[in-house]
């Protein structure tokens, strides 16, 4: 590990399990025949992705034959959304919401101009959305309904049973984009709603480049990548085995590790939190404080600009980030953030703390040490640290009443 950086951004991606690496590198140089192959050489090799897939089954509490691996969370997203519509062809209406990834919000708006209906649900202060807009937007049209499980920029978790009990009554698929939920919080697939569950294991302690798509026993589905026979028919597709087996191994260490990561999160998130809320002025969460995930927090400083916190914490190679890293150095406000109806003084002035299991005190320590002072520094260069910040704000209050 680069002993250098304090990396506080788990959510963009995590550090590779060494135990990971160490099980997938005979498959990038001992065993790299082909697992389509008739012989034992290839053969072999089918046989890891066999195990990796009871792996991640184990993982998500399913059966193997529901999990389909694919290369990445955004192929999982397309492909579940793709296949949802094709699954109940008559239907033409889409339910999502006003604060999914961008591998889930462009599908929608391309499927817009595909001649389907889409309603994006909006959320509130807190990120959540609210289960009466969403009963009232679905009908017997509506084909599907694609939510998060937890958001990756506030860590605000959805709920999930219910909204998928909702989507049931109207006959609609159910999808859930659980990139940023699975290996942070315990999921179980038996007792579940969800017909289809996206996962990514670059935020796992696994590669990049790999993931995996839950498919409920039963459910009609179609495939989006046509080709070859592989994964059943369902994901053409030379497999990436490495990837693969990387996978695997890192879900089964997550099942090891996860109830003592949770709490280990949990205790340095709320230490760094509370310190930070208490020192430094005009500063406050955002997000559900009671539905989030256990290692994110996102904290809006008012007055300056999230990226000069950011280029400053890089100085002592802190490693956080604001809005989501697909759309960072866009200095577009985070459409997240945007939705929750933030006021301009805040969404400008947000970043994102996320821990891992492999977070220390020490880390934390050194982010508590060096934070008060560069939120003082930015604070006094700031344009908007004057009576015009007030003037601002108080004229934004208005325009938001
Ligand atoms: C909520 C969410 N969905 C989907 C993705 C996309 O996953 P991947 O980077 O594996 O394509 C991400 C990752 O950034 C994410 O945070
Ligand atoms: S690709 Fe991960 S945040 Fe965009």
């Amino acid at each position: 590990m680069n002993p250098d950086v304090i990396y506080l951004d788990n959510n963009a991606t995590t550090r590779i399990d060494p135990a990971v690496v160490e099980a997938m590198l005979p498959y990038l140089t001992t065993y790299y025949g082909n697992p389509s192959s008739m012989h034992t050489f290839g053969g072999q090799v089918g046989k890891a992705i066999q195990n990796a897939r009871s792996q991640v089954a184990e993982l998500l509490g399913a059966e193997p034959s529901e999990i389909i691996f694919t290369s990445c969370g955004s192929e999982g997203n397309n492909t579940a959304i793709r296949a949802a519509l094709a699954a109940q062809s008559d239907r033409k209406h889409i339910i999502t919401t006003q604060v999914e990834h961008a591998c889930v919000m462009n599908v929608c708006k391309q499927l817009e101009k595909q001649g389907y209906t889409v309603t994006y649900l909006s959320v509130n202060r807190k990120g959540q959305i609210d289960l009466s807009e969403l009963e009232a937007a679905l009908t017997g049209n509506t084909a599907l309904v694609t939510t998060m499980y937890a958001n990756n920029e506030t860590g605000t978790i959805f709920p999930i049973e219910q909204i998928g009990s909702l989507a049931k009554e109207y006959g609609a698929t159910f999808h859930v984009d659980a990139v940023q939920a699975v290996g942070k919080i315990p999921l179980n697939l038996k007792t579940s709603t969800i017909d289809l569950l996206t996962l990514s294991g670059h935020k796992l302690h696994a590669p990049k480049g790999v993931g995996a798509l839950y498919v409920r026993r039963g459910y009609r589905f179609r495939p989006y990548i046509l080709g070859g026979h592989q994964e059943r028919g369902r994901r053409a597709g030379t497999e990436n085995v490495a990837g693969i087996v990387a996978l695997g191994k890192a879900a089964e260490l997550e099942l090891i590790h996860l109830p003592n990561a949770i709490q280990h999160e949990k205790k340095l998130r709320d230490r760094l939190e509370k310190f930070l809320l208490s020192t430094i002025a005009d500063c406050e969460v955002n997000g559900d404080p009671k539905n989030r995930l256990p290692n994110t927090t996102n904290i809006g400083f008012k007055f300056i600009e999230g990226e000069a916190i950011l280029l400053s914490l890089d100085r002592y190679g802190i490693c956080a980030s604001s809005g989501s890293a697909c759309t960072s150095g866009s200095l577009e406000p985070s459409h997240v953030l945007r939705a929750m109806g933030l006021p301009y003084t805040i969404l400008h002035g947000s970043i994102r703390f996320s821990l891992s299991r492999y977070t220390t005190d020490a880390d934390i320590d050194r982010v508590l040490e060096v934070m008060p002072s560069i939120i003082d520094r930015l604070r006094a260069l700031s344009p908007f640290n004057s009576d015009a910040a007030g003037w601002l704000q108080e004229r934004e209050e208005a325009l938001v009443k």
